[in-house]
């Protein structure tokens, strides 16, 4: 039976890296994953995965519109589907993430979505809600804070560095605008933020 996977971490962690390696993987054995990423996140060229370690890979792209069940069962119908890598899965629709389960369970193909847990304020994205919810395993991918412990937060700063502690929830960026860093460094920097915006 296939499975749903959520690789989960904050930025800068290797889920693009780890996505692309998959779908080598897939490929040196003879088989056809298929890759899509969100047509909002632009920062490497639309209808593209790119890692920051210089790989790449062309990809269909999706929006919040789109039903990713109608799209994944047309393409399997035409020509079978392996295994769907999904990048960016932070940016799914509940419905979305339910269409990919529909995917794994009606066609038996395997879904591996790779995504932020949450946002710069520390809130769930509503895609990787839904994926914590209802994948069937959930993997962490980790990186490391400039103290060295588990980075599993996301500092947004604005455009002189300083870290923001309210604003809109999708900002397509990288490490022009964010820096992953451990729990502690976070909460200190969100209270700096805080009281920065208090005394202005
Ligand atoms: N296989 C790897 N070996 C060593 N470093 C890696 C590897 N994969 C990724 N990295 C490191 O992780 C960083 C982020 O990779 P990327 O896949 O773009 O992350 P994400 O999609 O999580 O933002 C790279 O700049 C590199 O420092
Ligand atoms: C924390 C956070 C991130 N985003 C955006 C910024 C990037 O475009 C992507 C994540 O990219 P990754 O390096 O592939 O993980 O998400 C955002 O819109 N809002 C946020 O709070
Ligand atoms: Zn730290």
């Amino acid at each position: 039976m296939a499975q749903m996977y959520f690789y989960y971490s904050a930025m800068n962690a290797g889920k693009s890296t780890t996505l692309l390696q998959s779908s080598f993987n897939y490929r040196e054995r003879g088989m056809s994953p298929v890759i899509f990423t969100a047509a909002i996140d632009n920062r490497f060229g639309q209808g593209k995965v790119s890692s920051r370690i210089g790989l790449s890979e062309e990809a269909e792209l999706y929006s919040p519109e789109d039903n990713l069940w109608d799209k994944l069962s047309q393409m399997n119908s035409l020509s079978r589907v392996d295994c769907v890598l999904m990048d960016e899965c932070q940016f799914l629709t509940k419905d979305q993430v339910h269409q990919l389960t529909e995917v794994v369970d009606k066609l038996d193909i395997p879904v591996l979505c790779y995504g932020l847990r949450t946002d710069f304020r520390g809130e769930l994205f509503e895609g990787s809600q839904y994926l914590l919810a209802w994948a069937d395993k959930l993997v962490e991918l980790k990186t490391v804070c400039h103290c060295g412990r588990k980075a599993n937060m996301v500092i947004r700063h604005d455009a002189s560095g300083k870290a923001i502690a309210d604003g809109d929830q999708v900002e397509i960026g990288g490490n022009d605008r964010y820096v992953s860093v451990c729990r502690k460094h976070y909460k200190e920097a969100m209270g700096q933020a805080r009281q920065a915006a208090k005394s202005a």
